[in-house]
């Protein structure tokens, strides 16, 4: 069977996550990072390792067929011909427009005729000609939040996350352009056959995903309370109900949405549940 090549990111901050979701996945790598290439033993596909800003051109090539990388640059990079299959939910950031703390900024027009450095100048200039205005961009690869201090340009946009780099650079945030998340992308040359292999890996990817953003609930509870502690889980379906050896108390299991377990302890404690227990959840196929 032809292999399905994903692109991952070699090194940076895409790389970790990356390779722990396909080992969640049940992938399992075979060599290590030193090598630009790697096989994985028992799913047919190879994995390249490449740097993230080039990956967009490999997939639009077909040179890979499918990746995990940053939205953003996707956004930056692409004019729509690589589809996004899922979203991962890891390294999550904003591309955004900063200014020194200095500066009084009401709205987008106070940046008309300003100088911007940024990394990402077709995402920029796509939002400026949005908003009608006009600026003077300066293209720098990294270190772009240091750009208004050594008198480079009065405004930066750039990857926000914590806000820390900016705040170190004192700097604000003034206008968020886009979100981002890491994704699966496809390129749109990827053949019927390995879209075969991709929906597995997909069905894969979306059990992991699912099981994320929910837990394993069990707990006992007085038999005369069973009633009304199901009503307040919002379950998956109808919880398990099983007697305990002690006489007038169950045991009842079921899955809950992760934030959804703080909203409810309270209640289920004043209904006189008991050892409440919490679990991770691996898989999960509805
Ligand atoms: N501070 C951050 N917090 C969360 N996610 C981030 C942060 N900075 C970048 N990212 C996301 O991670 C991706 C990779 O960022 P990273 O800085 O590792 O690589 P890069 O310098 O863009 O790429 P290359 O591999 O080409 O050197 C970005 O495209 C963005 O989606
Ligand atoms: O809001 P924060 O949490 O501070 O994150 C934002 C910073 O993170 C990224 O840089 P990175 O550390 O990846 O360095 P790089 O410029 O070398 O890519 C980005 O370019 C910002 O500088
Ligand atoms: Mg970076």
């Amino acid at each position: 069977m032809e292999r399905l090549k994903i692109a991952i990111q070699k090194s940076g901050r895409l790389n970790e996550d990356s390779l722990k979701i396909l080992k969640e996945c049940g992938i399992s790598v075979s060599n290590g990072l030193d090598q630009l290439r790697a096989t994985v033993s028992n799913f047919p596909m190879e994995i390249l390792y490449l740097r993230n800003s080039d990956i967009p051109q490999y997939l639009i090539d077909g040179v890979v067929d499918i990746a995990i990388i940053g939205e953003n640059l996707l956004v930056e990079k692409d004019s729509g011909r690589i589809d996004i299959l899922e979203r991962l939910s890891f390294s999550k950031c904003r591309v955004s427009l900063a200014v020194p703390k200095t500066f009084e900024y009401n709205n987008i027009h106070d940046l008309n005729h300003k100088k911007i450095a940024t990394s990402y100048p077709n995402t920029l200039n796509l939002f400026l000609k949005e908003k009608g205005i006009e600026a003077e961009l300066h293209n720098i690869s990294g270190s772009v939040e240091i750009a208004p201090n050594i008198g480079l340009a009065d405004a930066i946009c750039d990857i926000v996350s914590s806000g820390s780099t900016l705040f170190k650079n004192n700097l604000k945030e003034v206008e968020v352009i886009a979100k981002s998340e890491a994704v699966l992308a496809v390129s749109p040359l990827i053949s019927a056959k390995k879209k075969e292999t991709l929906d597995k890996l997909r069905f894969r990817l979306q059990s992991v995903l699912k099981a994320r953003n929910f837990k394993y609930i069990l707990m006992n509870v007085p038999n005369d309370k069973i009633e009304e502690v199901i009503s307040i889980l919002p379950g998956m379906r109808s919880p398990t109900v099983l007697p305990l050896a002690e006489e007038g108390w169950s045991s009842i299991h079921t899955v809950i949405e992760k934030n959804k377990f703080w909203e409810v302890i309270d209640e289920l404690q004043q209904l006189g549940a008991e050892g409440i227990l919490v679990a991770p959840i691996e898989k999960m196929v509805i």
